[in-house]
């Protein structure tokens, strides 16, 4: 693979879809590389690009057994290709352009070993390898064009490639090339998060723009994935001609010891931006822990956030406990924290809860995590809606909502995703305050618009945007000359107000 000498047409070679690349310079970063650059003024809110993925797949290491390996269904109804052996759902998916090209190269190439399970494992093995195999059918000018992707320096053992192996003789070659593929990945690749409509398994993509965005713990863009896995980047506060244009590759909430330890374990270097700098991480005491020193009331901090083997010292009374005890605290609140199932329930059990008072102020970021995943599940799930919450979790709803939204603004995080996700769901519980009690819809009126108009603009176009995002807005935004009751049609049977549109 060589380095051709300009990057300025790189992302065009890869991908015939990428429109307003004029906003952007990719040139050198003081952060690390390259990266990439504001040409002018970026308003909030405004597009700054949109790049399409040069491949985008499962993740290798996917849990799900059948997944169509042409349009990336769960389905049950799978059945492997009667040529390649490739997960198809249909025989419109097996019969499309390019199952067929997948299908001939993989017959072409690679000759299935003998003592080999075909049917029973093959299908399974190739699905989670979809990815890779899509790098093996660009074209071979932008195979050499790869060498100037960055690739992480971590060796690990490439497991699927190896079972790929166990079913398949690979020639040399192929073998060498998905090795320098999987270097790329795991720098570059975006997860393509999306609703679980559809029953689509979890994807990531290659954006060839978007790989030459540095990250930052306070990013100012944020990404819309579409129906069709566009990846579009919106500013998220005002950015001026020469920024960086920088993403998180974390968490936004995840506390600075979490992010700067996983920035270093997946994309191999350590942030020192300047909420990583700030041992309140801007004031919002994500980090901290609670005064060993009892009974003192202060927080733990770290003295030098950028030192991993710092001294954390107490905000009040001003102890000193060296970095091991605090690394040992800390691997007790991972596993006790790993023991609340926060995936499926709401119920928290109380006395885990109990047990991490005890090491943990109200700011920190476990219960910050547990406030988000409460704030967007009260009235979303399966057994209750929001109007069958009790009056006491619909209050709960909302001041939830409300404290995780200024944690967000004080990270200064602009428009990010998560606000306008925390935007939809107060507004929902500002909503359905309204709709039980009419009387109180003047009064609420004005924030019930405005959250939503607010959560629209962050949202809109994104797949993983709630489905009846567009619904609430034109029924109960800003501009709706309904009458009152006519609003809140919407909240009573949003199924009959989709068929009626
Ligand atoms: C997706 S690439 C970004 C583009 C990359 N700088 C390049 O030159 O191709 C991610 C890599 O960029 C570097 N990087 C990104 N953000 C960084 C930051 N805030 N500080 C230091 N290095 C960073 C790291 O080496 C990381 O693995």
């Amino acid at each position: 693979m060589t380095r051709p000498a300009t990057l300025e047409n790189l992302p065009l070679y890869f991908s015939s879809n990428v429109k307003s690349t004029f906003k952007v310079v990719i040139t050198n970063s003081p952060l690390g590389g390259r990266g990439l650059f504001a040409r002018e003024r970026i308003n909030k809110g405004s597009l700054i690009f949109t790049n399409e993925p040069t491949v985008y797949g499962p993740r290798a290491n996917c849990e799900v057994k059948k997944i169509c390996s042409n349009c990336f269904h769960i389905s049950d109804l799978c059945y492997p290709c009667g040529k390649c052996y490739a997960y198809v759902c249909s025989d419109i998916c097996n019969g499309s352009s390019d199952h067929i090209k997948l299908c001939s190269f993989i017959c072409n190439n690679w000759r299935l070993k003998n003592n080999w399970d075909k049917i029973e494992k093959t299908p399974l093995v190739l699905a989670r390898m979809i990815i890779y195999v899509q790098f093996l059918l660009l074209s071979e000018k932008q195979r050499d064009l790869l060498g100037l992707f960055q690739r992480s320096q971590i060796k690990d053992t490439f497991e699927e490639l190896n079972k790929l192996q166990c079913i398949y003789y690979l020639p040399e070659q192929h073998v060498e090339f998905l090795n320098i593929v999987e270097s790329i990945i795991k720098i570059n690749s975006f997860r393509i998060s999306h609703s679980l409509i559809g029953n689509k398994i979890e994807l990531r993509g290659l954006y060839p723009l978007s790989s030459f965005m540095n990250h930052s713990c306070i990013p100012n863009t944020r990404n819309v994935f579409t129906s069709n896995y566009l990846m579009t980047v919106f500013a998220t506060k005002d950015i001026e001609k020469g920024d960086e244009i920088t993403s998180c590759y974390t968490g936004l909430l995840w506390c600075s010891p979490a992010r700067r330890y996983q920035l270093y374990k997946s994309k191999n270097f350590w942030c020192f931006c300047t909420r990583c700098n700030d041992n309140t991480e801007m004031g919002t005491k994500l980090s901290a822990l609670k005064c060993f020193n009892k009974p003192c009331i202060g927080n733990l901090l770290p003295k030098n956030p950028l030192d991993l083997q710092t001294k954390w010292f107490c905000n009040s009374c001003k102890i000193f406990v060296p970095y091991t005890k605090i690394n040992m605290i800390q691997s007790v609140l991972g596993s006790l924290v790993g023991t609340l199932r926060l995936d499926d329930e709401i119920r928290l059990e109380n006395n885990i809860l109990q047990r991490l008072t005890i090491f943990i102020p109200y700011s920190n970021h476990v219960f910050v995590d547990i406030r988000l995943r409460l704030a967007i599940k009260l009235g979303f799930t399966d057994d209750v809606n929001i109007k069958e919450l009790s009056e006491s979790r619909l209050e709960l709803k909302e001041s939830l909502c409300r404290g995780t939204l200024r944690t967000v603004a004080a990270l200064g995080a602009g428009d990010a995703h998560l606000r306008g996700l925390l935007l939809y769901h107060l507004h929902a519980a500002l909503a359905e305050r309204a709709r039980r009690s009419p009387d109180q819809y003047e009064e609420l009126k004005s924030e019930i618009e405005i959250t939503i108009e607010q959560a629209y603009n962050i949202l809109q176009g994104d797949i993983s945007a709630p489905p009846d995002l567009e619904l609430r807005r034109q029924y109960l935004g800003p501009g709706c000359d309904k009458p009152q009751e006519e609003r809140f049609f919407i909240l009573d049977s949003p199924d009959k107000v989709t068929n009626t549109l």
